[in-house]
């Protein structure tokens, strides 16, 4: 089918889930802990910094940290019977390709990083109706990432899709912008303050996900909180005047804006707390919104202290509709299912374990390539 989605809602038809495979370990340097910087505190590992002098750690050596395979392939088994419940569900699902196990590293001509799998299929490409967008990465691991879907990307063309990719940043460590990791003054938090000069410094680059847009038919709501986004939003807006709109929420959160607010219908957010309202743009402020309970804890699977938890527990929030009355739900949340089946939707339970250890719920790991609807103003 042609590529077309403009919400978050409309009847699913297409839609590619992530892979898992091959991931074996978090890479842990500059761009890393830019990004997992407000799920990464308290933990006592994490102060004082592994790269400390006197950790024992070469400068240039770098620092992963394993990620145990049982939880790997229980990630696999989960995202298997989500992909089996979708076509049931009648969605056509694609995958993207493997990471092939000799493939451990990437370079660029400034850096070289371990590689991520195409788990979070999500956070590197933006559909906006018959686009598919591949955006600027934030993490250094992740920079060839869309690869891995080049083939479901190469069909949509031959459909007549456009296909664009971003400008690529250089991403040395002066193309980050740190004001909003070192906005305060945390005890057990170093701030990140250490950049390496490189013979590649340009300055803060364009460096933005897609997981950091709600779209809206032909509005799009956008989390803004670094310089490197909003370098993002000045490139989105110049590239789809006339078609889509870009609005800007500043600092709503650090970058996905998938686990603060979900749109489940037209008129009908799912928010993590009420204080995200004010800062939404003005017609949104008068849809009806869903506050779940706060995650229960007992939810999560008990992790040791070597393993990385990246995400907050509200990751569960990150559902994935399949049409306007039909929610994916993480069966480990009866108390989110109980809501949403108090305003009337029809929920589908799946299994998923590993959510905050490998960053992301089911809105995280899907991209949908094929919804019913279209450009709507539904901001009017
Ligand atoms: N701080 C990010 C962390 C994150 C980034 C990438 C992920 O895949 C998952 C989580 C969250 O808000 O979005
Ligand atoms: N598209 C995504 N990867 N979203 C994940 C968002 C997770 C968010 N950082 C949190 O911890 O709550």
């Amino acid at each position: 089918m042609r590529l077309n989605s403009f919400d978050e809602w409309s009847p699913l038809k297409e839609v590619v889930v992530g892979s898992g495979v091959n991931y074996t370990s978090h890479e842990r340097e500059l761009s890393f802990d830019m990004v997992f910087h407000d799920h990464l505190t308290g933990l006592d590992w994490y102060y004082p910094r592994l790269d400390a002098p006197g950790s024992g750690r070469g400068a240039d050596e770098p620092v992963r940290s394993p990620i145990k395979q049982r939880y790997v392939d229980e990630l696999n088994e989960d995202i298997e019977g989500i992909a089996e419940t979708l076509t049931t569900l009648s969605v056509t699902v694609h995958r993207p390709l493997d990471v092939d196990e000799a493939t451990t590293e990437i370079r660029t001509p400034a850096w070289s990083a371990a590689v991520v799998p195409p788990l979070n299929v999500r956070d590197n490409t933006l559909i906006l109706g018959d686009e598919i967008i591949e955006t600027p990465p934030m993490i250094r691991s992740r920079y060839f990432e869309t690869q891995f879907l080049t083939p479901i990307f190469a069909e949509y063309f031959r459909q007549g899709a456009r296909w664009t990719v971003m400008p690529r940043p250089l991403m040395t460590d002066a193309s980050f912008d740190p004001s909003y990791v070192n906005r305060e003054v945390r005890d057990n938090v170093e701030p990140i303050t250490d950049p390496r000069s490189s013979p590649y410094d340009v300055g803060y680059e364009m460096m933005f996900d897609g997981a950091q847009c709600l779209r809206l038919g032909r509005d799009v709501i956008t989390n803004v909180a670094t310089r490197n986004h909003e370098l993002a939003c000045d490139w989105l807006e110049r590239h789809l005047e006339g078609r889509f709109r870009i609005h800007r929420v500043h600092r709503l959160t650090d970058s996905h804006i998938d686990s603060w607010l979900i749109a489940l219908r037209p008129g009908l957010l799912l928010i993590r707390s009420m204080d995200v309202v004010d800062m939404l743009p003005e017609k949104l402020r008068s849809w009806d919104m869903i506050v779940p309970p706060e995650p229960n804890m007992k939810s999560f699977p008990a992790y040791d202290n070597d393993d990385l938890i990246i995400t907050s527990p509200f990751i569960d929030l990150n559902v994935l509709s399949i049409d306007p009355e039909t929610v994916m739900v993480n069966e480990a949340g009866p108390e989110l299912m109980r809501v949403l089946e108090g305003h009337g939707f029809t929920v589908v339970p799946v299994r998923h374990r590993h959510r905050r250890l490998f960053g992301g719920g089911f809105h995280c790991f899907t991209l949908d390539t094929v919804r019913e609807g279209g450009a709507e103003d539904y901001l009017s």
